[in-house]
């Protein structure tokens, strides 16, 4: 009993909420993952920390109450060093096994702790992508994912947005398992990488609801790991190496829209319309669009979408430059499907090697934006003037 419990309320602490859910894995144990961990400190940054604390949510397998004690015994000691809360009483066993975890670290530095809890979550990931590995026979679905479809065929990597219900809206789900796409994407043999969304929708923007789940830290802990998670999405798109291709299959809302800006190609249905109502939500540009949509579409253009929220047909989307191709729905999936056959089998190399040359200049002045940009939001999601806007939507009283 004492086990299921000491499951259950771990997982409400520091970031291991995503594990909860997910069955137990037995391969996943405690001496071997052991072997990873440093002694030493090796001088993991803050934002590699940052970043483990984010992958933990992304493993697809729990490892257990063993390893995550050992997780929350890290994270305590490199955020506020050794344990010196008082020992919790005996009856109290969740409470007490943390508290052991934690003080069995002694007076190891946060230093070496935050290094210990890096490498860790590296060897659960490793553990993890080992015994989830992607079948050998191409053109199948990919299974583990829960709001995407993933299938490889003819040397194309397609990721399906697939909440249809919920117009694809992206939550803290989609999100990781959208980076966990592109990072396996990135090392198959496919030659490029499509997005498109099922059902009506590409994608209705960031999911509303990712700012009710409000973790033990507040909305200031909300909004610091809304802004980690946003940085590490969009840096996921600007590093890709292969052609990224979007098939834009109907509208498209919020950073669906901001990140065609680090797509190679835009084919769009002429059925979709492309809106980032930034300011009517209190919010501001991301997906590095408030440096590639004035770079694509003049600054003009760019400030009536960013600023002032204007919705544009797949046509305008074309004319400023935002588009590739506009497709008449009715014969769009056929139109574009055979385009990106015949792009497929283009040479690998030659088109990877191509898009470096294209992009690489720009890499480092992108991610900088993307941090700058992402530092902005987490600001502006303590707003009034966001809090209300997202209040109205979720209280059905307003709607783009
Ligand atoms: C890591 C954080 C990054 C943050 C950065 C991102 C910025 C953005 O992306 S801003 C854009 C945010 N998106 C929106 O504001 C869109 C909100 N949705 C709407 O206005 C309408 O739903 C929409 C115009 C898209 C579609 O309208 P309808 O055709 O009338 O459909 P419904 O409203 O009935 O939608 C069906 C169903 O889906 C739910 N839905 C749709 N979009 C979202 C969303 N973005 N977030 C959460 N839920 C969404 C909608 O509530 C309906 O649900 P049910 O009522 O349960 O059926």
């Amino acid at each position: 009993m004492a086990v299921v419990g000491l499951s259950g309320r771990l997982a409400r602490c520091y970031c291991l909420r995503a594990v909860r859910s997910l069955p137990v894995c037995s391969s996943l144990r405690v001496p071997a993952l052991q072997l990873h961990v440093s002694k030493t400190a090796m001088g993991a940054s803050q934002k590699d920390f940052e970043s483990a604390v984010n992958q933990v949510k992304l493993l697809k397998k729990d490892p257990g109450n063993e390893v995550k004690l050992k997780l929350y015994a890290l994270y305590k000691q490199a955020t506020e060093g050794p344990c010196n809360t008082p020992k919790p009483g005996l009856f109290d066993l969740i409470n007490k096994a943390k508290w052991d975890a934690w003080n069995a670290l002694g007076d190891l530095p946060k230093e070496t702790a935050r290094q210990n809890y890096v490498d860790l979550v590296s060897g659960l990931r490793s553990s993890s992508d080992s015994s989830s590995q992607v079948k050998p026979e191409a053109d199948k679905k990919q299974a583990g994912y829960e709001t995407l479809v993933i299938t490889s065929e003819d040397h194309i990597t397609k990721i399906m947005l697939n909440r249809p219900a919920k117009k694809n809206a992206l939550n803290t789900q989609m999100y990781q398992e959208i980076m966990l796409a592109l990072e396996a994407a990135s090392k198959d043999d496919s030659t490029i990488t499509v997005f498109t969304g099922s059902g009506d929708y590409y994608s209705s923007g960031n999911d509303l609801t990712n700012f009710t789940d409000i973790p033990p830290g507040g909305v200031e802990e909300k909004a610091k790991n809304g802004a980690i998670l946003l940085r590490d999405f969009v840096d996921c798109f600007i590093d890709f190496p292969k052609p990224l291709v979007a098939v834009v299959n109907g509208p498209a809302v919020g950073i669906s829209v901001t990140v065609l800006g680090l797509f190679d190609l835009v084919y769009a249905s002429d059925r979709a319309t492309f809106h980032t109502p930034f300011s009517h939500l209190g919010q501001t540009p991301e997906g590095c669009s408030s440096y590639t949509f004035p770079k694509i579409m003049g600054l003009a253009k760019a400030v009536e979408m960013l600023i002032f929220g204007k919705k544009l047909t797949a046509g305008e989307a074309y004319a400023q430059g935002l588009v590739t191709e506009v497709f008449p729905d009715s014969t769009f999936e056929k139109e574009v499907w055979t385009r990106l056959k015949a792009y497929s089998k283009l040479p690998r190399n030659a088109m990877r090697i191509s898009k470096q040359i294209i992009r690489n200049h720009e890499k480092e002045k992108l991610h900088a934006i993307n941090a700058e940009e992402s530092s902005i939001l987490q600001e502006r999601w303590l707003s009034d003037e966001c809090v209300n806007a997202v209040m109205n939507f979720l209280s059905q009283k307003a709607k783009l």
